[in-house]
Protein backbone atom coordinates (compact mmCIF):
# COMPACT_ATOMS: atom_id res chain seq x y z
CA UNK A 1 0.00 0.00 0.00
CA UNK A 2 1.15 3.84 -0.75
CA UNK A 3 1.10 6.30 1.84
CA UNK A 4 -1.85 8.89 0.86
CA UNK A 5 -1.93 12.14 2.00
CA UNK A 6 -5.38 13.34 4.22
CA UNK A 7 -8.87 12.69 2.42
CA UNK A 8 -10.78 15.27 0.63
CA UNK A 9 -14.20 13.74 0.25
CA UNK A 10 -15.01 10.76 2.57
CA UNK A 11 -17.98 8.47 1.17
CA UNK A 12 -19.28 6.40 4.55
CA UNK A 13 -21.52 3.51 4.15
CA UNK A 14 -23.65 4.53 1.84
CA UNK A 15 -26.26 2.96 0.90
CA UNK A 16 -28.91 3.51 -2.07
CA UNK A 17 -31.81 1.25 -3.08
CA UNK A 18 -34.79 1.31 -5.56
CA UNK A 19 -37.84 -0.28 -4.98
CA UNK A 20 -35.84 -3.51 -3.32
CA UNK A 21 -32.98 -3.74 -5.57
CA UNK A 22 -29.81 -2.38 -4.02
CA UNK A 23 -27.53 -0.61 -5.92
CA UNK A 24 -25.10 0.30 -3.18
CA UNK A 25 -24.69 -1.66 0.00
CA UNK A 26 -22.49 0.11 2.88
CA UNK A 27 -19.96 1.44 0.06
CA UNK A 28 -16.76 3.44 2.08
CA UNK A 29 -13.84 4.60 0.98
CA UNK A 30 -12.17 8.32 0.69
CA UNK A 31 -9.96 10.66 -1.72
CA UNK A 32 -7.25 12.30 -1.06
CA UNK A 33 -5.89 15.74 -2.03
CA UNK A 34 -4.79 15.76 -5.24
CA UNK A 35 -5.42 12.02 -6.02
CA UNK A 36 -6.83 10.87 -8.98
CA UNK A 37 -9.21 7.88 -8.07
CA UNK A 38 -10.66 5.68 -10.44
CA UNK A 39 -13.83 4.21 -9.39
CA UNK A 40 -14.55 0.99 -11.57
CA UNK A 41 -17.00 -1.91 -11.58
CA UNK A 42 -18.49 -4.57 -14.11
CA UNK A 43 -21.94 -3.32 -16.01
CA UNK A 44 -24.54 -2.65 -13.15
CA UNK A 45 -22.03 -2.32 -10.20
CA UNK A 46 -23.09 0.75 -8.74
CA UNK A 47 -20.56 3.72 -10.30
CA UNK A 48 -23.31 5.36 -11.63
CA UNK A 49 -25.37 5.35 -8.87
CA UNK A 50 -22.67 6.91 -6.61
CA UNK A 51 -21.78 9.23 -8.62
CA UNK A 52 -25.19 10.60 -8.79
CA UNK A 53 -24.99 11.00 -4.97
CA UNK A 54 -21.80 12.58 -5.22
CA UNK A 55 -23.33 15.45 -7.46
CA UNK A 56 -26.64 15.16 -5.41
CA UNK A 57 -28.71 13.58 -7.90
CA UNK A 58 -29.67 10.76 -5.68
CA UNK A 59 -29.91 10.72 -1.74
CA UNK A 60 -28.17 7.54 0.22
CA UNK A 61 -31.13 6.09 2.44
CA UNK A 62 -27.68 5.54 4.73
CA UNK A 63 -24.54 6.80 5.70
CA UNK A 64 -22.67 10.34 4.45
CA UNK A 65 -20.90 11.86 2.10
CA UNK A 66 -18.06 14.68 3.66
CA UNK A 67 -16.26 17.21 1.61
CA UNK A 68 -13.57 18.83 3.79
CA UNK A 69 -15.03 17.20 6.93
CA UNK A 70 -19.06 18.74 6.22
CA UNK A 71 -21.71 16.92 5.14
CA UNK A 72 -22.84 17.83 1.52
CA UNK A 73 -26.16 15.76 1.63
CA UNK A 74 -27.90 19.18 2.69
CA UNK A 75 -26.43 21.13 -0.61
CA UNK A 76 -29.38 20.86 -3.34
CA UNK A 77 -27.68 19.59 -6.95
CA UNK A 78 -27.73 23.14 -8.46
CA UNK A 79 -25.66 24.14 -5.48
CA UNK A 80 -22.93 21.97 -5.69
CA UNK A 81 -20.22 23.54 -7.49
CA UNK A 82 -20.48 26.32 -4.84
CA UNK A 83 -20.15 23.64 -2.12
CA UNK A 84 -16.83 23.15 -4.02
CA UNK A 85 -17.39 19.63 -6.09
CA UNK A 86 -16.79 20.08 -10.42
CA UNK A 87 -18.31 17.78 -12.61
CA UNK A 88 -18.13 16.46 -16.63
CA UNK A 89 -21.20 14.66 -18.04
CA UNK A 90 -20.95 11.20 -19.80
CA UNK A 91 -22.19 12.97 -23.01
CA UNK A 92 -21.11 16.33 -22.89
CA UNK A 93 -23.26 18.84 -21.50
CA UNK A 94 -22.36 22.06 -23.14
CA UNK A 95 -24.56 25.16 -24.10
CA UNK A 96 -24.59 24.48 -27.30
CA UNK A 97 -24.95 27.81 -29.45
CA UNK A 98 -23.05 30.24 -27.05
CA UNK A 99 -19.08 30.37 -27.76
CA UNK A 100 -16.40 28.64 -26.29
CA UNK A 101 -15.86 31.64 -23.92
CA UNK A 102 -18.95 31.71 -22.73
CA UNK A 103 -19.40 28.17 -22.09
CA UNK A 104 -16.38 28.50 -19.49
CA UNK A 105 -17.16 31.91 -17.85
CA UNK A 106 -20.82 30.35 -17.24
CA UNK A 107 -18.42 28.54 -14.92
CA UNK A 108 -17.26 31.18 -12.86
CA UNK A 109 -20.36 32.97 -12.78
CA UNK A 110 -21.62 30.38 -10.38
CA UNK A 111 -19.17 31.72 -7.80
CA UNK A 112 -19.18 35.21 -8.63
CA UNK A 113 -22.22 36.55 -6.91
CA UNK A 114 -22.75 40.47 -6.28
CA UNK A 115 -24.72 41.71 -3.32
CA UNK A 116 -28.39 41.50 -2.80
CA UNK A 117 -28.58 44.84 -4.28
CA UNK A 118 -26.78 44.72 -7.08
CA UNK A 119 -28.56 41.22 -7.77
CA UNK A 120 -31.77 42.60 -7.41
CA UNK A 121 -31.33 45.92 -9.72
CA UNK A 122 -29.59 43.30 -12.44
CA UNK A 123 -26.58 45.72 -12.01
CA UNK A 124 -23.67 44.98 -14.36
CA UNK A 125 -20.66 43.31 -12.89
CA UNK A 126 -17.83 45.30 -11.94
CA UNK A 127 -15.15 46.05 -15.04
CA UNK A 128 -12.71 44.29 -12.54
CA UNK A 129 -14.18 41.30 -12.31
CA UNK A 130 -15.25 41.27 -16.01
CA UNK A 131 -11.85 41.27 -16.29
CA UNK A 132 -10.46 38.95 -13.94
CA UNK A 133 -13.28 36.62 -15.85
CA UNK A 134 -12.06 37.09 -19.11
CA UNK A 135 -8.07 36.45 -17.91
CA UNK A 136 -9.35 33.51 -15.93
CA UNK A 137 -11.02 32.09 -18.64
CA UNK A 138 -8.28 32.41 -21.27
CA UNK A 139 -5.56 30.77 -18.69
CA UNK A 140 -7.74 27.67 -18.48
CA UNK A 141 -8.33 27.86 -22.25
CA UNK A 142 -3.96 27.85 -22.63
CA UNK A 143 -4.33 25.22 -20.10
CA UNK A 144 -6.82 23.49 -21.80
CA UNK A 145 -5.26 23.91 -25.48
CA UNK A 146 -8.32 25.15 -26.25
CA UNK A 147 -7.47 28.88 -26.81
CA UNK A 148 -7.73 28.95 -30.36
CA UNK A 149 -11.42 28.00 -30.61
CA UNK A 150 -12.08 30.41 -27.66
CA UNK A 151 -14.78 32.93 -29.79
CA UNK A 152 -15.91 29.60 -31.81
CA UNK A 153 -19.28 28.05 -31.23
CA UNK A 154 -19.41 25.06 -29.20
CA UNK A 155 -21.80 23.02 -30.94
CA UNK A 156 -19.63 23.72 -34.28
CA UNK A 157 -16.27 21.69 -32.82
CA UNK A 158 -14.99 18.13 -32.72
CA UNK A 159 -16.57 15.60 -29.46
CA UNK A 160 -12.99 15.82 -28.33
CA UNK A 161 -12.74 18.94 -28.32
CA UNK A 162 -15.90 19.86 -26.75
CA UNK A 163 -14.74 17.52 -24.14
CA UNK A 164 -11.79 19.81 -23.04
CA UNK A 165 -14.15 22.83 -23.35
CA UNK A 166 -16.48 21.05 -20.56
CA UNK A 167 -13.49 19.87 -18.09
CA UNK A 168 -12.82 24.17 -18.79
CA UNK A 169 -15.99 24.83 -17.54
CA UNK A 170 -15.88 22.82 -14.75
CA UNK A 171 -12.65 23.72 -13.30
CA UNK A 172 -13.74 27.15 -13.46
CA UNK A 173 -15.54 27.41 -10.29
CA UNK A 174 -12.30 26.19 -8.70
CA UNK A 175 -13.92 22.67 -7.58
CA UNK A 176 -11.54 20.95 -4.77
CA UNK A 177 -13.00 17.66 -6.31
CA UNK A 178 -13.88 16.74 -9.90
CA UNK A 179 -16.30 14.16 -11.04
CA UNK A 180 -15.50 13.03 -14.23
CA UNK A 181 -18.23 10.37 -16.06
CA UNK A 182 -16.43 8.25 -18.50
CA UNK A 183 -14.62 10.94 -20.16
CA UNK A 184 -13.33 8.59 -22.89
CA UNK A 185 -16.79 7.50 -24.48
CA UNK A 186 -16.83 8.55 -27.91
CA UNK A 187 -13.17 9.18 -28.44
CA UNK A 188 -10.47 7.43 -30.13
CA UNK A 189 -7.32 5.97 -29.02
CA UNK A 190 -5.08 8.91 -29.66
CA UNK A 191 -7.87 11.38 -27.61
CA UNK A 192 -7.97 9.09 -24.53
CA UNK A 193 -4.14 9.46 -24.58
CA UNK A 194 -4.37 12.56 -24.51
CA UNK A 195 -6.91 13.22 -21.99
CA UNK A 196 -5.14 11.43 -19.82
CA UNK A 197 -2.49 13.59 -19.74
CA UNK A 198 -4.57 16.72 -19.82
CA UNK A 199 -5.97 15.25 -16.44
CA UNK A 200 -2.37 14.81 -14.76
CA UNK A 201 -1.57 18.39 -15.76
CA UNK A 202 -5.10 20.03 -14.39
CA UNK A 203 -4.33 17.97 -11.04
CA UNK A 204 -1.07 19.17 -10.89
CA UNK A 205 -1.93 22.86 -11.94
CA UNK A 206 -5.20 23.10 -10.14
CA UNK A 207 -4.37 20.57 -7.00
CA UNK A 208 -8.02 19.35 -7.81
CA UNK A 209 -8.70 15.52 -6.57
CA UNK A 210 -10.28 14.14 -9.64
CA UNK A 211 -12.90 10.89 -9.38
CA UNK A 212 -13.06 9.17 -12.60
CA UNK A 213 -15.45 6.62 -13.18
CA UNK A 214 -14.68 4.88 -16.18
CA UNK A 215 -14.74 1.69 -18.38
CA UNK A 216 -11.74 2.48 -20.31
CA UNK A 217 -9.22 0.93 -18.21
CA UNK A 218 -6.49 1.49 -20.17
CA UNK A 219 -7.03 5.34 -19.07
CA UNK A 220 -7.66 4.18 -15.32
CA UNK A 221 -4.72 2.17 -14.86
CA UNK A 222 -2.54 4.72 -16.20
CA UNK A 223 -3.22 7.69 -14.70
CA UNK A 224 -5.36 6.62 -11.19
CA UNK A 225 -2.97 6.86 -8.21
CA UNK A 226 -5.83 4.84 -6.18
CA UNK A 227 -8.52 2.30 -7.99
CA UNK A 228 -12.06 1.57 -6.01
CA UNK A 229 -13.51 -1.82 -7.45
CA UNK A 230 -17.56 -1.95 -6.83
CA UNK A 231 -19.30 -4.96 -7.46
CA UNK A 232 -22.96 -5.32 -7.09
CA UNK A 233 -23.37 -2.89 -5.26
CA UNK A 234 -20.28 -3.31 -2.84
CA UNK A 235 -16.81 -2.29 -2.35
CA UNK A 236 -14.61 -5.03 -3.73
CA UNK A 237 -11.59 -3.94 -3.20
CA UNK A 238 -9.48 -0.68 -2.92
CA UNK A 239 -5.35 0.02 -3.88
CA UNK A 240 -3.05 0.98 -6.44
CA UNK A 241 -3.70 0.15 -10.05
CA UNK A 242 -1.45 -2.61 -9.69
CA UNK A 243 -2.86 -3.81 -6.49
CA UNK A 244 -6.05 -3.83 -8.32
CA UNK A 245 -4.97 -5.38 -11.43
CA UNK A 246 -3.71 -8.20 -9.36
CA UNK A 247 -6.39 -8.65 -7.29
CA UNK A 248 -8.18 -12.32 -7.61
CA UNK A 249 -11.70 -10.73 -6.85
CA UNK A 250 -11.85 -8.15 -8.74
CA UNK A 251 -10.64 -10.26 -12.08
CA UNK A 252 -13.09 -12.71 -11.63
CA UNK A 253 -15.12 -9.98 -11.54
CA UNK A 254 -14.49 -8.97 -14.97
CA UNK A 255 -13.83 -12.25 -16.03
CA UNK A 256 -17.37 -13.92 -14.58
CA UNK A 257 -19.36 -11.29 -16.04
CA UNK A 258 -17.82 -11.23 -19.35
CA UNK A 259 -17.23 -7.19 -19.19
CA UNK A 260 -13.65 -5.85 -19.48
N1 LIG B 1 -33.00 4.82 -11.28
C1 LIG B 1 -32.92 3.53 -11.05
N2 LIG B 1 -34.03 2.78 -10.78
C2 LIG B 1 -33.95 1.46 -10.52
N3 LIG B 1 -32.80 0.78 -10.48
C3 LIG B 1 -31.66 1.44 -10.74
C4 LIG B 1 -31.66 2.84 -11.04
N4 LIG B 1 -30.36 3.23 -11.24
C5 LIG B 1 -29.61 2.13 -11.09
N5 LIG B 1 -30.39 1.06 -10.78
C6 LIG B 1 -29.91 -0.30 -10.51
O1 LIG B 1 -28.88 -0.18 -9.55
C7 LIG B 1 -27.79 -1.05 -9.86
C8 LIG B 1 -26.51 -0.25 -10.04
O2 LIG B 1 -26.60 0.49 -11.26
P1 LIG B 1 -25.57 1.57 -11.73
O3 LIG B 1 -26.14 2.22 -12.96
O4 LIG B 1 -25.20 2.45 -10.62
O5 LIG B 1 -24.33 0.67 -12.14
P2 LIG B 1 -23.04 1.04 -13.00
O6 LIG B 1 -21.89 0.45 -12.29
O7 LIG B 1 -23.00 2.50 -13.25
O8 LIG B 1 -23.30 0.28 -14.36
P3 LIG B 1 -22.86 0.66 -15.86
O9 LIG B 1 -21.39 0.43 -15.92
O10 LIG B 1 -23.60 -0.33 -16.69
O11 LIG B 1 -23.27 2.08 -16.12
C9 LIG B 1 -28.21 -1.85 -11.08
O12 LIG B 1 -28.78 -3.05 -10.63
C10 LIG B 1 -29.25 -0.96 -11.72
O13 LIG B 1 -30.17 -1.72 -12.46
Amino acid sequence: MTHRSETVLDVQDVHVEFSGIIALDGVSFGIAQDEILGLIGPNGAGKTTLFNCLSRLYHPSRGDILLGGTSILQWPAHQIARAGIGRTFQNVALFGDLTVRDNISVGMHALTRGNLVSDALRLPMSRRTEARIRTETEELAELLEIADVLEVTAANLPFGTQKRVELARALASKPRILLMDEPAGGLNQEEVFLLGELMKRVRTEFKTSILLVEHHMGLVMSIADHVVALNFGKKLAEGTPAEIQAHPQVIEAYLGGGDA
